[in-house]
């Protein structure tokens, strides 16, 4: 399949629409995480529906002494993959043809939420993603849009505003695609180098000892019931694995249990990359609740987010894992 490459409004709005329209924005630099994004899009708009991809690396949302410069423009392959991956068209328009008058004056304004964690590293990030989000949903006019859990508070932010302000369009959000060694894809990889994609993976890896961590408490909140407490607690920490006991041990010993438990399990895996060549500098770590992104307390119950941002040489990764609380049937 080939996907039509549309540079302005007046293309899109001229093509006929057919079915349900679904959308998928991106900033190109496409990857199979994106490829997953537009085959998810494909099945919900059906063979009778459209789906269009937009690309649009967009000023709005970086700050001064950020990327936008080098940020990486493929437009020939980008269109190549989504075509190949169900897209109809590619939408990717201009600074001008977005912004004609220059920025807007008007904006999108992304609230408490839009201060914490990525909005505290990055502000105005999220005021300048929302307006833009906002801006391509009211041009591409779809019925359903999808967006990667990859970016967990840009996720939130955009259901929140697409309910607070009434925009009547589906948001899907579609889980984190990695690679085998569990490294989240994402178009900033490209800037690493080997050595850096090496202390790159403590991201990932640290959300999975706080899986593992959470995995084991759930499990021995579900034993406590059934059998003594001693035995419980014992069972259960030997299902966290050989792999990960020395780190859990040493959680164990240093917490309470609970989100400070899971917050140190994967605090000791970024610790130590901090101790790499070339070193991880952490930026936050957090478990929150993806409602509002503030820290979860004790007694939480429903699912959180354990987030993490970190630099590695001048790139600059986030990721984050789903972990649901207290809900002893479900997987975590
Ligand atoms: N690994 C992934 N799994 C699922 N969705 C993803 C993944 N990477 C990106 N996405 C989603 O694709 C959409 C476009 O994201 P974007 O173009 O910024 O890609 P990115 O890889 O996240 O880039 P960056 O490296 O700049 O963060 C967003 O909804 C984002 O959440
Ligand atoms: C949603 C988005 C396309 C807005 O520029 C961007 O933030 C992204 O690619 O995640
Ligand atoms: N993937 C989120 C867009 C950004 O980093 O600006």
């Amino acid at each position: 399949m080939t996907a039509t490459l549309l540079r302005t409004a007046a293309e899109l709005h001229a093509r006929a629409r057919t079915g349900r329209r679904a959308v998928v924005m991106t900033m190109g630099a496409l990857h199979e995480g994106h490829a997953t994004l537009i085959r998810a899009a494909r099945k919900i708009a059906g063979p009778d529906g459209e789906v269009v991809v937009t690309v649009f690396v967009n000023p709005l949302q970086f700050g001064a002494g950020e990327d936008l410069d080098r940020y990486p423009r493929t437009l020939d392959a980008d269109v190549e993959l989504a075509g190949r991956s169900g897209a109809d068209a590619v939408f990717a328009p201009s600074v001008d043809e977005v912004y004609p008058g220059g920025e807007p004056q008007v904006r999108i304004s992304a609230g408490p939420m839009g201060e914490r964690l990525e909005g505290a590293a990055r502000p105005g990030h999220f005021d300048g993603m929302l307006t833009v989000v906002a801006k391509l949903l009211h041009l591409t006019r779809p019925d359903v849009a999808l967006y990667g859990q990859k970016d967990a508070q840009q996720l939130a932010l955009i259901r929140r505003m697409v309910r607070d302000l009434n925009f009547g369009i589906e948001i899907v959000g579609v889980p984190t695609v990695r690679e085998e060694d569990g490294l989240a894809l994402s178009s900033r990889n490209r800037y690493l180098s080997p050595a850096e994609r090496r202390t790159a993976l403590a991201l990932s890896q640290a959300l999975f000892a706080g899986r593992d961590r959470h995995a084991a408490q759930e499990a021995l909140r579900a034993r406590a019931r059934e059998v003594p407490a001693t035995r419980a607690r014992a069972e259960a920490l030997s299902a966290i694995g050989e792999s990960r006991a020395a780190a859990d041990a040493h959680a164990v010993a240093t917490t309470a249990g609970g989100p400070a438990a899971i917050r140190a399990a994967a605090r000791l895996v970024l610790d130590e990359a901090a101790r790499l060549d070339p070193p991880l500098t952490l930026d936050y770590l957090a478990l929150v609740d993806p409602s509002d992104f503030t820290d979860i307390g004790d007694d939480f119950t429903g699912e959180a987010v354990l987030a993490v941002a970190a630099r590695v040489g001048a790139t600059r990764l986030i990721d984050n894992i789903p972990l649901t609380f207290g809900n002893l049937g479900a997987a975590s």
